[in-house]
């Protein structure tokens, strides 16, 4: 015991001196700071565009610096061929001469701290686990890899406290941390892969998907932060809820280059959050699509059935059916967009229009056509008729078009969908949703810059100039051209970060793309994210076990393929860290019992509770009974988070009752969907990636019916079989101690419960 008190005090000297270092630097970089903002005051645009630049390097060297006062140090390498040990911790630290005090955790020579084991130990004789809290070292755990290699005085000091253990059992805070600590030897692979293509990461609930595309962004954006920096890093979650949960994880190692975007946020303007009942989602999610809106656009260049006379200074002129059929003709052979394209039709039926009207009024003198088809272009007439048949479109009006007016939808999709289309209807002021997301993005492609956003570049000539000078200096002169920069500062002044400025821009590539919850993209939606990182360098974590999409694809060839052909890694994570290996053990029943093909991952440790079902006689008596099961369950775990999870309108139900009965003890759930409270009531679908010391299902029934049970018992009308497996499976999956299952009977996990 006295022996690893010593120890303790040997290595909180050396945290002592790591922290003091990191105080210097964190004094160092907030005086040349201080110095830029000074300096900054005033000065010609040149000089302030360097100094913004150097000011904000100095902001990122100083929030690197800040996020890493928690567990500074967290590991040591004893390595057979160095007297002296290397420490591992969230950023790498040297001393004034440039000896190297302390590894980040980022750097190859802190691979074997994840990567050695006993079987293939490479030079590593011991690695040790600090954990600290607040400055000072709590304990010690040593992995001897190679006991030979250990003198008599190490042997004698081996410690262990099982740092994995010990971070699993931890009460859960209501949003994530990170596990640079310790993360394990099957996520370290994953997170240090090279850059290029894509990686999609399989894995069932629990096993570190988050985590690592996290940390993988963390790695990418140390590893290669003069290309990725610079453009960023696209990060996607399933919902708001989500991004909120892992909105500390990237800022606590230091990293602000990522941009967090839900699916329905990737069209710039637009906050979609409604989601698409699942025939219409379907539907629209379907790649058919491409083809259907394309017809939409070119159904919008239209020839018209008869000639047209048109009045210009007392002349008839005449637009034939032929005129008009060839200029649209080669307006489309431009290959340009569609508004972009309109210019040239425009101007080529001007021309012959021009010529018409030379020719009525006997005029020979080529110097005066240019004035007489600004004549042609002036007068009403040959506005509405160039209009009528080639009009200039924004994406947002050609959609709503399409929605509320059926026919039109059905004559661009004829040949095309032959599915029902009905599901699609819907008023012309309805909300976007966030399956329209990927067709706006679509037909922004198809259109081009509209006339709405051509107004935005009137930017003054110095405003330009600056602009060009700051795109080149931080190098995103590749992705976004003066004249947009100049115009977004004009509106919001340059204060905004890189980052910001990505998200507002849809044609912003990316220098990597992170997707979490990836089986749940449709084919459009994968298609838009794709258009934002041409390179293709992305990585794609998800769990084809958890798909909530009806016709969700159940591997990842066929998710991929449309994409990426077949140039894409595949990688597997198989223990689950969150879940108690009982209640594991309880789902994978249920997933395997529906779909036998998919693997399931074990679950890394025992936990103290077995799953609990009670039996109600209906679903009011579910009800009711919600405020006491979470009060006990409460109760039950001191300070920890409560999730309730019922589908649909259910959910509604649940959060009333809560807040109508006192039984919680003034713990009341926050609102719907929020988990800002000691009570989270969420659908299986905004419980996705989330997790809670305790989870209430309430009847299971209406998440997912037993194959018996069919469709009735208000399940939506939805078919029995699978349905809702892929739900029901994640909503089991969210605890990392307790789950309760409240329920009258009539679901498809009743026969796993005897
Ligand atoms: N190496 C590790 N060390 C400590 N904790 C870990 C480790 N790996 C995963 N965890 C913890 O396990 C829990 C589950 O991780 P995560 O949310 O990343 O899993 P997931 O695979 O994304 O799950 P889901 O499919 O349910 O979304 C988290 O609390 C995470 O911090």
């Amino acid at each position: 015991m006295s022996e690893q008190l010593d120890e303790i005090g040997r290595e909180q000297a050396t945290l002592d001196r790591l922290y003091g270092r990191l105080d210097g630097l964190r004094a160092e970089a907030r005086a040349q700071l201080s110095r830029m903002r000074l300096a900054r005051v005033g000065g010609h645009h040149q000089n302030r565009s360097e100094r913004d630049a150097f000011a904000q390097l100095y902001e990122d060297q100083l929030a690197r610096l800040e996020s890493a006062e928690e567990n500074l140090c967290f590991g040591r390498l004893d390595l057979d061929d160095s007297p002296e040990p290397v420490y591992i911790g969230r950023i790498g630290l040297s001393d004034e001469h440039r000896q190297q005090l302390l590894m980040d955790w980022r750097a190859p020579a802190s691979e074997p701290f994840y990567q050695a084991t006993p079987a293939s130990p490479g030079n590593v004789v011991r690695r040790r686990h600090l954990t600290t809290r607040q400055r000072r070292v709590t304990a010690l755990e040593d992995d001897v890899l190679n006991l030979e290699n250990l003198s008599e005085e190490q042997r004698a000091r081996l410690s262990g406290e099982g740092a994995l253990m010990a971070a699993l059992q931890e009460r859960r805070t209501g949003r994530m941390g990170d596990i640079v600590a310790t993360i394990q030897a099957e996520q370290d692979r994953i997170i240090r892969l090279p850059r290029e293509g894509t990686v999609v990461v399989q894995g069932g609930p629990g096993t570190g998907k988050t985590a690592v595309a996290l940390h993988r962004a963390a790695y990418l954006l140390f590893r290669h932060r003069e290309q990725i920096a610079k453009s960023g890093v696209l990060l996607i979650g399933p919902s708001l809820v989500f991004l909120r949960y892992i909105e500390k994880v990237l800022p606590s190692l230091g990293e602000t280059g990522a941009v967090p975007m839900t699916p329905g946020q990737l069209y710039p303007g637009i906050d979609a959050t409604v989601r698409d009942e699942p025939a219409a989602a379907a539907l629209k999610g379907d790649l058919a699509m491409v083809r259907v809106l394309r017809r939409a656009v070119e159904l919008r260049q239209r020839v018209p059935e008869e000639t047209q006379v048109l009045h210009v200074h007392q002349q008839d002129l005449a637009l034939t059916p032929g005129m008009v059929r060839q200029a649209r003709e080669r307006a489309r052979r431009s290959g340009e967009p569609h508004n972009a394209a309109r210019v040239g039709f425009v101007k080529t039926l001007l021309k012959q229009l021009g010529q018409q009207l030379a020719e009525r009024l006997g005029t020979t003198d080529p110097a005066e056509l240019p004035g007489l088809i600004d004549d042609v272009r002036r007068s009403r007439d040959a506005r509405v008729a160039l209009n009528l048949a080639w009009m200039p479109l924004t994406p947002q009006g050609l959609l709503r078009d399409l929605w509320s007016k059926p026919h039109r939808l059905a004559e661009a999709a004829a040949g095309i969908l032959h599915a029902d289309l009905s599901p699609l209807e819907r008023p012309k002021d309805a909300a976007w949703t966030v399956e329209d997301v990927p067709l706006l993005d679509e037909l922004a492609e198809l259109l081009g810059e509209g006339p709405e956003q051509s107004g935005r570049s009137a930017v003054s000539s110095e405003e330009r100039e600056y602009a060009a000078h700051v795109a080149e200096m931080t190098g995103v002169s590749e992705y976004v051209d003066a004249d947009q920069l100049a115009a977004r500062w004009a509106a919001e002044g340059p204060s905004t970060s890189l980052a910001e400025r990505a998200a507002e821009d849809r044609e912003w590539t990316y220098g990597h793309m992170i997707v979490d919850e990836a089986q749940d993209l449709s084919p459009m939606q994968l298609r838009a994210l794709y258009r934002r990182v041409p390179s293709k360098s992305a990585t794609l974590v998800g769990d084809l076990a958890q798909t909530s999409r009806a016709n969700g694809a159940r591997n990842w060839a066929d998710i991929l393929r449309p994409h990426l052909g077949n140039r894409f890694e595949a990688h597997e994570l198989t223990v689950s860290y969150r879940t108690p290996a009982q209640i594991m053990e309880l789902a994978n029943r249920l997933l395997t019992a529906h779909f036998p093909e998919l693997s399931v991952p074990r679950g890394v440790r025992e936990g103290d509770w077995a799953p609990q079902f009670r039996r109600v006689p209906d679903t009011a008596a579910a009800l009711s009974e919600v405020p006491a099961a979470a009060a006990a369950e409460l109760d039950l775990l001191p300070g920890g988070r409560l999730a309730v999870i019922a589908d649909g309108s259910l959910a509604d139900e649940v959060l009333q009752r809560l807040r109508a009965d006192d039984a919680t003890g003034g713990r009341t759930a926050g609102v719907r969907g929020s988990i800002d409270a000691e009570i989270a009531v969420l659908t299986p679908v905004e419980a996705k990636g989330l997790e809670f010391d305790s989870v209430i299902v309430v009847e299971p029934r209406r998440i997912a019916p037993s194959a018996a049970s069919g469709t009735a018992g208000g399940n939506g009308g939805r078919p029995s079989g699978a349905t809702g497996i892929g739900d029901l499976y994640v909503a089991l999956t969210r605890p990392t101690q307790r789950l309760v299952i409240l329920g009258s009977g009539g679901s498809a996990i009743d026969e796993f419960t005897g």
